[in-house]
C-alpha cells in the first residue's frame, strides 16, 4: 500500500475528528480532574479517580479512554508505579496551567469559556455564513445576535469572557512587566484601550508606580468597576475618542475588528498620544502570524483565527498585514519587541 496514501487518511481522520481533542478536554474539566489530581498531592490511579468521582462502576473503561486520549496529548503524564498495580496519572505542565493557585497565572477561566458552548457554536455555522450574502459573522447565525450584543444583554456569558481575558494573559502580562524598564522609561501616563476589567492596567500600574493608568472600556464593562486608586476607568468608545496619554495600549482588541475600523482605532489612538520625541508610543499585543518563539508551532495562531471569523469581524494578521494598517493609520514606524508564545508585543511611533 502507498505510504503517501495512508499518511494522507491518517491526516484526514485527525484533521476530521480533532474537535474530539477539545471535548475530551471539555470532559476532564467538566468532572475537575486537574484539581483532583492537584489536591491529591501525588499521581492517582485510574481506581482512585473513578473512586474520587464517585462515577457509576460502568464508567470506569470510558475514563480509562478519556485519560488515555488526554495523555496522548500531553495534558496528563501516566507513570509505572511499582506496587500500586496500576499505571499512575499525574499532572503535566500543560495541566499545571489550569491547577495554578494563584489566580493570575490560572489559564481555568479561558479555556472554560473558550469550550462552552455558547463560543463553540458558531463554528458549526461557517460554512452556511460563506454562501450567505449578510456581512454578519457565523456568530450571529448561531446565537442571533452579534457576539458583543450576547455580552451586553447576558451577565452570564459577560463575566466568562472578562474573566477568560484577565486568566488569557497570564503569560504575556509577565513579559510585559520583564519588558517595562524599557517600555515604560520616562512614561508618565498610559491608557488601556478596551482594557476590560483593568487586570493588565491595574499590574502596569503596581510594577511601575511613575505611570498613572486609565482603562476605558464600554459602559457595561467598566461601569460596575469602582475607582480604586490604582486605575481609573473610564466609559466610553475607542471609535470616538481615547483620553490622552504617553502610551495607549492596545491588548487583544484590534484581532476583533476589520482593517478600516482597526485604521480608525488606530489613528483615535496617534491622536491622543504626543510626539515620538516626547515618548509617546502606541503599544499593540496581538499574534504575528508566522512569528512565534523558539519551538511553538503557528497552529494555535491559526485556530484564534478561526475563532475570530466566527465570533467577529477580525482576525489575526501576519507582519505586511499589520504593516500596511499601521502606515494607513499614519504611524511612522513599528518595532516588534517581543514574541512570546504565539503572542508578540509590537510598539507603534507616530
Ligand atoms: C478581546 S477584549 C480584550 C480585553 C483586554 N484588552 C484584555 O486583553 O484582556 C476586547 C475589549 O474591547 C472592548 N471594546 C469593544 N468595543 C469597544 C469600544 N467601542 N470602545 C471601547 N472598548 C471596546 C470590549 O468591551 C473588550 O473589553
Ligand atoms: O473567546 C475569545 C478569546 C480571545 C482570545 C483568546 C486567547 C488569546 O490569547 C487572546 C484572545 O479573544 C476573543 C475576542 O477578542 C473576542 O472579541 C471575542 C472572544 C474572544
Amino acid at each position: 500500500m502507498d505510504s503517501n496514501l495512508l499518511q494522507a487518511q491518517a491526516g484526514l481522520w485527525n484533521l476530521t475528528l480533532g474537535y474530539l481533542k477539545s471535548m475530551s478536554l471539555k470532559c476532564a474539566l467538566d468532572l475537575g480532574i486537574p484539581n483532583i489530581i492537584d489536591n491529591n498531592g501525588q499521581p492517582m490511579t485510574l481506581s482512585q479517580l473513578h473512586s474520587v468521582l464517585s462515577l457509576h462502576p460502568s464508567k470506569k473503561s470510558p475514563l480509562r479512554r478519556v485519560m488515555r486520549l488526554l495523555t496522548y496529548f500531553g495534558f496528563f503524564i501516566e507513570k509505572s508505579s511499582a506496587g500500586v498495580g496500576e499505571e499512575v496519572y499525574d499532572l503535566t505542565t500543560q495541566s499545571r496551567l489550569v491547577t495554578q493557585k494563584d489566580k493570575s497565572t490560572n489559564m481555568l477561566a479561558l479555556i472554560r469559556c473558550l469550550l462552552d458552548n455558547t463560543w463553540v457554536k458558531p463554528s458549526q455555522y461557517i460554512g452556511d455564513w460563506f454562501v450567505q450574502d449578510e456581512k454578519e459573522v457565523p456568530a450571529v447565525l448561531a446565537h442571533g445576535c452579534t457576539f458583543w450584543e450576547l455580552a451586553s444583554q447576558e451577565p452570564k456569558v459577560n463575566k466568562m469572557f472578562n474573566d477568560a481575558m484577565v486568566s488569557g494573559s497570564c503569560l504575556l502580562n509577565d513579559v510585559i512587566v520583564k519588558h517595562g524598564d524599557d517600555i515604560f522609561k520616562g512614561i508618565k501616563s498610559l491608557v488601556d484601550v478596551g482594557g476590560g476589567k483593568g487586570a493588565m492596567a491595574e499590574l502596569i500600574a503596581k510594577s511601575f508606580s511613575h505611570v498613572r493608568c486609565t482603562v476605558l472600556d464600554l459602559p457595561n464593562v467598566v461601569g460596575d468597576c469602582p475607582n480604586n486608586g490604582i486605575v481609573k476607568f473610564v466609559s466610553g468608545d475607542m471609535f470616538t475618542y481615547v483620553p490622552p496619554a504617553d502610551i495607549v495600549l492596545l491588548k487583544w482588541v484590534l484581532h476583533d475588528w476589520n482593517n478600516e475600523d482597526c485604521i480608525r482605532i488606530l489613528r483615535r489612538c496617534k491622536e491622543a498620544i504626543p510626539s515620538r520625541e516626547a515618548g509617546g508610543k502606541v503599544i499593540v499585543c496581538e499574534a504575528v502570524v508566522g512569528s512565534t518563539s523558539a519551538m511553538i508551532s503557528e497552529e494555535p495562531q491559526l485556530l484564534l483565527d478561526m475563532l475570530m471569523l466566527t465570533l467577529t469581524e477580525g482576525g489575526e494578521r501576519d507582519e505586511n498585514q499589520w504593516k500596511s494598517m499601521f502606515i494607513e493609520a499614519g504611524f511612522s514606524s513599528y518595532k516588534i519587541i517581543n514574541t512570546t508564545g504565539f503572542m508578540s508585543i509590537i510598539e507603534l511611533y507616530p
